[in-house]
C-alpha cells in the first residue's frame, strides 16, 4: 500500500487517486485509520454524543405535550395545565438550544484541531519527501492537498459525524415513541420512507460525480495559478507573450467550475423540492387514517395532532442519512487523497544504526557508483574517484552527462542504485542525514534567496553566528561592500528568490551563506551564465576563500577554475572518461582536448584579469 517515491534501481512515480476519479474505497482499516485522529479528543467526542442524545430526546417533548394540551388543557378549559405544559415545552426548547451552543464550541474544537495535526503532520511528511516528489509533482497540488483537502476535514466531524449520531438519535427516539403511542400509524407514517431513499441515492450519486469534478477543476485552477503566476512562469508568459493563450486557459477552467458549482447547488434543489413533496405525503396518510380511528373511537384528535408532529422528526433524519452517502464518500475521499500523500515513503531517511559522524578533513571516495532516475535509463554508471581531503576536484564533461547527479548523491538528495560513497572510511548510508548535510556546503548555480532581508537570507546558515561573523563571511565573498553601498545595508529586502540582486551578487551572498555555515565539505555548481568581468573576478575571489582547505567538489565552466583544480574528472554519458590535471588530459587527446577546443578555448571563457 506505500509508494515508493524512488530508492535504488528507479524513481517510480505514481500517479495519484486523486485524478482517477475512482470511488473511495471504504474499508474496516480504511475507517479505524479516520477513527485514530478522533481518539485524542474521545473525551470531548463522548460529550458531543451526550448531548446529541440529549438533545433528540428533549426534542420530543414539545410534539408530546401537544397531546395533552389538545386532549387534557383544551376540553377541560385548563388554563393551568396549558401554561405549565407550555412552559414546559418552551423550556426543553431553551435547554436544547443551550446544550446546542456547548456543541457547537465542541464540534469546532474537535474539528479545528483535527486540522491542526493533520496539517502539522503533511508538512513534517512533506519535508521528508525526496528532492524526486517535487520534480513529479504537479504544481499547485502539494497546496492544494496542504489547504483545500486538509481544510475540507474540518467539516468531516461538524457535518458527517455529529450529522449521523443526531439523525440517528432522532430517529431511534422518535420511532420508539411513535410504535409505543400507535403502531397501525407508526406503520402508516412509515410507507412513503421508501419514496425518499431512491431519489435520495439517486441524486446522491450525482452530486457526488460533480463535488469530484469540482474537485478537480479545482486542482487545474491552482496548477495554472502556480504556473503561470510564479516569478519563472511570469517570466516564461511575458517573454514568450502568452499571456492571452494563459488566461484563455484560465478562463476556460474558471468557467467550468463554475458551471460544476452552480450544478451541484441545483441538484441539491431539485432534490429539496422532491422530498419537500414526499414529506406531505405522510401526515395527509395519518389525518386520514388517524381520522377514521377517531370516529371509531380508538384514538384522541391530540394524539393524531401528536402523531403528525413527531412524524415531521422521522423524514428530516432520513432524508439527511440517506444523502449521507454523499457526504460519506466526500469525507472518505479526502482522507483518502490525504492518506495517499502519508503512504508515500519518504524514502531518504537514517538507516536503523546511523550515527552522527564528524567528516572534517576526510577523502571522499565513490566506488563503482550506479544510479537511474528511471529503472531502464541509467543515468551513472561504474563512477569511481577519490575527492582528496583538503583538495578541490573538477568535473567537466558536456551537457546532460550527469555532473549534477553525481554531485547530488554525496548529501543523498538521491540514493544511488548501487556501488558506495564513503567519507573517509564511513559510508554515507552509515551517518545520519543530518550530520552528513550539516557539513555539506552546497552552492547551486541558482542561489536561492528567499524573499527576506540579506540578514535573514544569510543567518538561514547558522543563526548562532554573531554580527562580526556575518560580516566576515560577506567579507571574505567580496560582498561586503556592495551590502553596505546599499541604502539599508544587511536588512535589504532581497525580493522573491532575491530578484532585486544581480546574478553575481546573488552568488556570492550564497558564497557567504556557505562560509557562515563553515562545512567541512563544499559541493558547487559553477554558474554558467556570463557575468561581466569584475563581477567574475569577486566570484573566483570568493571562491577562492570558500574552497580554501576544505575537500570541494566542483562542477567547473570556467577555465580558471580547471586549472586551479588539483584533480579533473570528465564524464560523459553517465561515466568517467578521463581524469588526472589539466596539461595531463590536454597531452592524452581525448575527450577532454576535444571539450577544451570548443568550450574554454572561447573568448568568453577567458579568464578574469
Ligand atoms: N530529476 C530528473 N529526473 C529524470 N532525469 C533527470 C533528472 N535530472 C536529470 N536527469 C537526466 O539525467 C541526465 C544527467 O543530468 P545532469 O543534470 O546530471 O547533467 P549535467 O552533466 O549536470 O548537465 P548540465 O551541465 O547541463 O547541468 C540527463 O540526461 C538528464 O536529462
Amino acid at each position: 500500500m506505500s509508494k515508493m517515491y524512488g530508492g535504488p534501481g528507479g524513481m517510480g512515480f505514481n500517479k495519484l487517486k486523486f485524478d482517477d476519479g475512482a470511488k473511495p474505497n471504504i474499508t474496516k482499516a480504511m475507517l479505524a485509520r479516520i477513527a485514530s485522529y478522533f481518539i485524542p479528543y474521545w473525551k470531548q467526542t463522548i460529550i458531543v454524543l451526550l448531548i446529541l442524545l440529549v438533545s433528540s430526546g428533549l426534542g420530543l417533548l414539545p410534539p408530546i405535550f401537544i397531546q395533552h394540551i389538545v386532549d387534557d388543557a383544551l376540553p377541560n378549559k385548563d388554563m393551568g395545565l396549558l401554561v405549565e405544559l407550555v412552559l414546559i415545552s418552551l423550556a426543553a426548547t431553551v435547554a436544547s438550544g443551550l446544550i446546542g451552543v456547548l456543541q457547537s464550541y465542541l464540534n469546532s474544537y474537535i474539528s479545528q484541531n483535527i486540522v491542526y495535526d493533520m496539517k502539522n503532520q503533511m508538512y513534517r511528511h512533506l519535508q521528508q519527501m525526496p528532492l524526486q516528489f517535487y520534480s513529479n509533482v504537479k504544481q499547485g497540488e502539494v497546496i492544494t492537498r496542504m489547504t483545500s483537502d486538509i481544510a475540507g476535514i474540518q467539516g468531516v466531524f461538524s457535518s458527517t459525524v455529529v450529522n449521523f449520531s443526531s439523525n440517528l438519535f432522532i430517529l431511534a427516539t422518535t420511532l420508539g415513541t411513535l410504535f409505543f403511542m400507535n403502531w397501525k400509524l407508526a406503520i402508516l407514517g412509515m410507507l412513503v420512507v421508501p419514496l425518499f431513499i431512491m431519489p435520495t441515492r439517486k441524486m446522491g450519486r450525482v452530486r457526488w460525480n460533480i463535488a469530484k469534478q469540482t474537485q478537480e477543476k479545482m486542482s487545474d485552477q491552482n496548477h495554472i495559478i502556480q504556473e503561470t503566476l510564479s516569478i519563472s512562469g511570469y517570466l516564461l508568459m511575458k517573454l514568450f507573450t502568452k499571456e492571452q493563450k494563459e488566461f484563455d486557459g484560465f478562463t476556460t477552467v474558471n468557467a467550468e467550475s463554475t458551471r460544476l458549482q452552480i450544478r451541484e447547488s441545483m441538484a441539491g434543489r431539485w432534490f429539496m423540492m422532491v422530498l419537500s413533496t414526499f414529506t406531505t405525503i405522510g401526515p395527509m396518510l395519518i389525518y386520514l387514517y388517524g381520522g377514521y380511528l377517531f370516529i371509531q373511537g380508538e384514538i384522541t384528535i391530540g394524539a393524531i395532532i401528536s402523531f403528525v408532529a413527531l412524524l415531521g422528526r422521522i423524514y428530516g433524519p432520513v432524508g439527511q442519512l440517506t444523502n449521507l452517502y454523499v457526504d460519506i464518500n466526500r469525507s472518505v475521499a479526502l482522507f483518502e487523497r490525504i492518506f495517499d500523500y502519508f503512504d508515500m515513503e519518504p524514502v531518504i531517511v537514517n538507516k536503523p544504526k546511523a550515527l552522527p559522524v564528524n567528516i572534517s578533513r576526510q577523502d571522499i571516495v565513490f566506488e563503482d557508483v550506479g544510479f537511474a532516475y528511471h529503472r531502464d535509463k541509467p543515468a551513472l554508471q561504474h563512477i569511481s574517484f577519490t575527492a582528496v581531503a583538503g583538495t578541490m576536484t573538477a568535473l567537466v564533461g558536456p551537457s546532460g552527462a550527469g555532473k549534477t547527479t553525481i554531485t547530488n548523491l554525496l548529501p543523498r538528495l538521491y540514493e544511488r542504485s548501487s556501488g558506495s560513497i564513503r567519507i573517509g572510511s564511513t559510508d554515507i548510508y552509515d551517518m545520519t542525514l543530518e550530520s552528513l548535510r550539516s557539513q555539506i556546503g552546497l552552492v547551486t548555480q541558482d542561489s536561492y534567496l528567499f524573499n527576506g532581508t540579506i540578514r535573514e537570507n544569510l543567518m538561514y546558515a547558522n543563526d548562532g553566528a554573531s554580527e562580526e561573523e556575518m560580516e566576515n563571511a560577506c567579507k571574505a565573498a567580496y560582498i561586503h561592500d556592495f551590502i553596505m553601498g546599499l541604502p539599508d545595508g544587511y536588512d535589504t529586502v532581497v525580493g522573491n528568490r532575491g530578484m532585486k540582486l544581480s546574478g553575481g551578487e546573488k552568488q556570492r551572498i550564497s558564497i557567504a551563506r556557505v562560509l557562515l555555515k563553515n562545512p567541512a565539505i563544499i559541493v558547487m555548481d559553477e554558474a554558467t551564465s556570463s557575468l561581466d568581468t569584475v563581477s567574475e573576478y569577486y566570484i573566483q575571489k570568493a571562491m577562492s576563500v570558500l574552497l580554501q582547505d576544505k575537500t570541494s567538489i566542483v562542477i567547473a565552466h570556467r577555465l580558471s577554475t580547471i586549472m586551479a583544480a588539483d584533480h579533473i574528472l570528465v564524464v560523459q554519458d553517465g561515466t568517467i572518461v578521463e581524469e588526472g590535471k589539466h596539461d595531463e588530459l590536454l597531452e592524452l587527446g581525448g575527450v577532454y582536448k576535444d571539450l577544451h577546443a570548443k568550450q574554454f578555448e572561447r573568448k568568453s571563457f577567458t579568464e578574469s584579469p
